[in-house]
């Protein structure tokens, strides 16, 4: 357990340090460590009030409190720290990335293991409180602000009050600061909900149309336009819970004969619903008379709040 090691992980996890006196010297992640590593051979010496003392004075040096009890793997590094909170029972495997803010707290108020075991590989993100004697699999991401209740598995991503697992294997694409790239379960249910809800309609909309007979009435390309824009309000943005014509989403719509091309842009780059929006657009298109293909494009435009600015083009 040296303190070059420390030192190298310190390098390694975070893309701000610049030199080793930097380091050494602006780190309170860093010294809450390796003062804890001395509170804690206290406490296992039975030197209880000696080690709950050094954390203290530790404390208000850092605003990082660990509890001598606790057990801390190699490479632990705390990030910035403040408001960080690692109780007594808690155990933190090796290599384990922890942001500001983040507590390892007890639910039980008898004197058992009543904090968690983080494994290793574990980044728990800023914010987030992971809560009761737990075990959180080696490699897991927690997310910024989540609050953890239950087991989270080996190499999973949890988000969310209470936390729920957004992704069973994190791809090796999402690096640990890489929030943005997390899924949203609960926009994930919602999206599918609507999928289905929006199938069932069609359905009952052609059974309904076959019932009573009803025809359409072969229209101009205006026409189909129009029609078109009126189809689209059934896809529904699940963040927002507006529809993508009143979003503004949609840019502009081309016909030409049989083939529409509907041009979208995204309130965000980073948009997880790009897939969604786009089987929802083809399939509703494709339920206009006359239409046989369907194109979705997304441009590379920023999105702004111009809900009337619709285009039609020929
Ligand atoms: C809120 C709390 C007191 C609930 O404890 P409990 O009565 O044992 O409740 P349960 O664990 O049976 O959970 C009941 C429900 O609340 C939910 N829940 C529990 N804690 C929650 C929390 N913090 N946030 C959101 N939901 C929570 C559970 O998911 C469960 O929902 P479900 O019935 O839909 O599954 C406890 O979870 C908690 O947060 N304690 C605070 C501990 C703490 O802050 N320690 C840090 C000290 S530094
Ligand atoms: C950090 C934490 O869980 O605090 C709660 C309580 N002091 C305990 O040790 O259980």
């Amino acid at each position: 357990m040296g303190i070059r090691e420390d030192i190298r992980t310190v390098f390694k996890k975070d893309p701000a340090a610049r030199s080793t006196l930097e380091v050494i010297c602006c780190y309170p992640g860093l010294h809450a460590i390796w003062v804890h590593r001395i509170s804690h051979s206290l406490w296992e010496r039975h030197f209880y009030f000696l080690a709950r003392l050094l954390s203290h004075v530790s404390r208000m040096l850092t605003g990082i409190e660990i509890h001598p009890g606790a057990k801390l793997g190699r490479r632990v590094f705390i990030d910035h720290g403040s408001g960080v909170v690692i109780g007594e029972t808690a155990e933190v495997g090796d290599d384990v990335l922890i942001y500001m803010g983040v507590v390892l707290g007890g639910t039980a108020l008898e004197r058992v293991k009543r904090h968690p075991t983080i494994e290793s590989d574990v980044v728990i993100g800023s914010g987030a409180a992971v809560l009761g004697p737990i075990t959180v699999g080696r490699g897991a991401k927690i997310g910024a602000g989540s609050v953890v209740i239950r087991p989270v598995p080996a190499g999973a991503t949890v988000v969310g009050v209470p936390a729920r697992v957004a992704e069973p294997h994190t791809p090796d694409s999402v690096g640990q600061l890489d929030h943005d790239k997390l899924p949203d379960p609960g926009l994930i249910v919602i999206s599918q909900i609507l999928d289905r809800l929006s199938r069932l309609e069609d359905q009952f909309k052609a059974h309904e149309e076959a019932v009573s007979g009803h025809e359409e009435i072969p229209q101009g390309t205006a026409l189909k336009d129009e029609k078109i824009y009126s189809l689209l309000k059934d896809v529904i943005d699940p963040s927002v819970g507006m529809d993508i014509v009143e979003l503004g989403l949609v840019k502009e719509i081309i016909v030409d004969g049989p083939n529409v091309e509907v041009n979208l842009v995204l309130t965000t780059t980073a948009c997880p619903m790009i897939e969604y929006f786009k089987e929802q657009i083809r399939r509703k298109v494709l339920s206009a008379e006359g239409v046989e293909k369907v194109n979705v494009n997304i441009l590379d435009e920023p999105w702004s709040w111009d809900r009337n600015k619709k285009k039609v083009g020929h």
